[in-house]
């Protein structure tokens, strides 16, 4: 058995009177890639950020390697190592690419930034080509290289990443399918929300569906059938 990294259990989250979790429980491991599944509003960006700390949550734990951090201001779990990517890329566009990346290990004491900053660029030569250009000026999947290089900077526990495809086009899914693939033999235990199952399904071991804020099922994935169509309609209807 892998020694457990997070471990969500009982996480509540409320919108006003809305009940959003209503006592969600997993785990993941070291070196694991699990994938959130589920349907438009079933919670799944309201877990990961309940975990991250961007919503508090009104109920259950927290515990990354053994510390509760539920309920901690997102500065606050980023310290402890837990980073999260969201779909919106929040990268700084009239930054240099590598300035933007040197902030992603601001806050982390124990982070180098030098040392971090080759390691980055053995993942993304690209980046290091254009390492002195706006970030702007990157492509749409270049672009998400450097938000996932970013957080790489902070030499994560966890790395959560929501939607990693959202508004690329499928020769940039691809490139996002090649990045993780490539974290994952790194051991970087991540926690992603994708809508395109293909790409969930090329790096994660274990997926978990959502439903009106509860857990419905989870499995391996390489248990899964060829084709997925009865884990497409679980999540859909
Ligand atoms: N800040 C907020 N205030 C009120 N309601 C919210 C807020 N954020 C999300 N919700 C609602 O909570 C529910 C769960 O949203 P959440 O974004 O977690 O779902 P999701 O599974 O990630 O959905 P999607 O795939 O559409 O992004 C939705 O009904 C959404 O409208």
């Amino acid at each position: 058995m892998r020694e457990t990294v997070l471990t969500v259990a009982g996480l509540k989250v409320t919108y006003g009177k809305k009940e959003i979790l209503r006592g969600v429980d997993f785990t993941v491991a070291r070196g694991e890639v699990v994938t959130l599944l589920g349907a438009n509003g079933s919670g799944k960006s309201s877990s990961l950020n309940a975990i991250t700390g961007f919503v508090k949550p009104v109920g259950g734990s927290v515990t990354l390697e053994g510390t509760d951090i539920a309920g901690l201001p997102p500065h606050r779990t980023f310290a402890h190592g837990v980073v999260q990517v969201s779909q919106a890329r929040d990268i700084f566009p009239d930054m240099a690419v590598e300035d933007n990346l040197r902030l992603g290990a601001l806050l982390r004491r124990e982070v180098r930034a030098a040392d971090e900053l080759e390691r980055v660029y053995s993942y993304f030569p690209r980046l290091k080509e254009r390492r002195r250009q706006h970030a702007r000026t990157l492509s749409g999947g270049e672009q998400q290289m450097l938000a996932v290089g970013r957080a790489l900077m902070s030499r994560p526990k966890i790395m959560l990443l929501d939607e990693p495809s959202g508004g690329l086009s499928p020769q940039f899914v691809n490139e996002v399918a090649e990045i993780m693939l490539k974290l994952k033999g790194d051991g970087v235990p991540m926690l992603i929300v994708e809508q395109n199952l293909h790409l969930a399904f090329a790096a994660a071991d274990r997926f978990i569906i959502l439903r009106d804020g509860e857990i419905l099922e989870g499995g391996r994935v390489d248990a899964l059938p060829e084709n997925h169509e009865d884990i497409v309609r679980t999540i859909y209807l």
